[in-house]
């Protein structure tokens, strides 16, 4: 983007923030960077901070210590340059539920001081980018949780915020409508907005984040890319599965440096080159006429990561929010 001479910058730095409510201390110490034009994930379970942190980026309230700055503007300091500079999405709080999807458009740009003319133009093309062409001049009382999210997301784009907080933009979607977010928040991307998206679900943070920053008890446990992040779980793995004790056996006394999985008659095999170790492996047992019933390569999944970081599943595993599928045909 032209108009961004910080792009080899970072957008958002946020600098030893800290916060509590009373005795329970939600942020201890945060730094994150967040470079210009990238999607960052902030990753962790229910009632880690996330949306405290957002809150405190994006102006709404101070942090008790600390500092976070928007491309180079202190949130506390210039918070009404940071406000021109950001949009937020997640909460629906701008959103009118008495108005139509197209009012709500054309409303949010007279706030913006586009014009008439331009606040006009601006709804309609975003209700045609986000789907909502349909439902443009129905109340918003009347949509689906995916079109409100869509709505929301399109009222953050009315104006061309240069960095978007995307405040858990899919919890509570049925698979479908996070399919559709994610495509939707994909294709920003690749106009260089910088994104910084909240998520307890670790698919989301894998399919959008550039990088990864988990959060876990006020402070960030972990950051880097999924493949970083992945990494330093344990290598890939091998997994050779018998149909009797006597092959698992033989296996196991061939290959020492496996792990036996007993109750499966499995052994998982560390290994960082799949394709040479997985030929040698087999060559190895079908020399010694060892029958493998099943292989298969296992990666380290991000679920394997929060369990290694925090030693507890992530709240996105067992608690995935969904709800039954939104009705988008009453998009039409
Ligand atoms: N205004 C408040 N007063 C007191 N406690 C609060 C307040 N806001 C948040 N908390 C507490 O701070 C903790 C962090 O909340 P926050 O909403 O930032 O977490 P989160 O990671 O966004 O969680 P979730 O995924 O459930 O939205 C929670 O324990 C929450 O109960």
């Amino acid at each position: 983007m032209t108009h961004r001479p910080g792009a080899a910058g970072a957008d958002i730095v946020i600098r030893g923030l800290t916060k509590s409510y009373g005795a329970h201390r939600v942020l201890d110490g945060i730094d994150l960077t967040v470079p210009a034009g990238s999607v960052t994930a902030l990753l962790g379970p229910n009632g880690s901070g996330k949306t405290t942190t957002v809150s405190i980026a994006s102006t709404l309230f101070p942090a008790d210590a600390g500092s976070v700055t928007i491309a180079g503007h202190d949130t506390v300091r210039d918070a009404r340059k940071v406000r021109s500079l950001i949009g937020v999405t997640g909460q629906s709080v701008a959103i009118d539920d008495l108005f139509t999807g197209r009012e709500n458009l054309r409303l949010m740009g007279d706030l913006r001081h586009l014009g008439r003319g331009e606040s006009r133009r601006r709804a309609d093309e975003l209700l045609e980018r986000f789907d909502l062409v349909g439902a443009a001049d129905r109340p918003v009382s009347t949509y689906s949780g995916g079109m409100r999210r869509r709505l929301d997301l399109a009222m953050t784009l009315v104006s061309t915020p240069r960095v978007i907080f995307l405040d858990e933009p899919t919890t509570g979607l049925d698979p479908r409508s996070r399919r559709v977010l994610w495509d939707i928040i994909g294709g920003l991307t690749a106009s260089g907005v910088t994104i910084f998206l909240t998520t307890q679900y670790l698919e989301e943070a894998d399919q959008l984040a550039d990088r990864i920053a988990v959060l876990d008890h006020g402070h960030i446990v972990a950051e880097g890319t999924a493949q970083d992040l992945k990494r330093r779980v344990h290598e890939s793995e091998i997994r050779l599965s018998f149909d009797d004790d006597e092959s698992f056996d033989a296996a196991r006394t061939l290959l020492p440096s496996a792990r036996p999985v007993a109750d499966a008659r499995r052994l998982d095999l560390p290994t960082d080159d799949t394709v040479t170790a997985m030929r040698t492996t087999l060559n190895l047992l079908d020399a010694a006429s060892i029958d493998v019933a099943d292989v298969e390569v296992h990666t380290p999944t991000l679920d394997d990561v929060f369990f290694a970081l925090t030693g507890s599943a992530s709240a996105g595993a067992d608690a995935t929010g969904y709800v039954d599928a939104d009705d988008e045909s009453g998009a039409a």
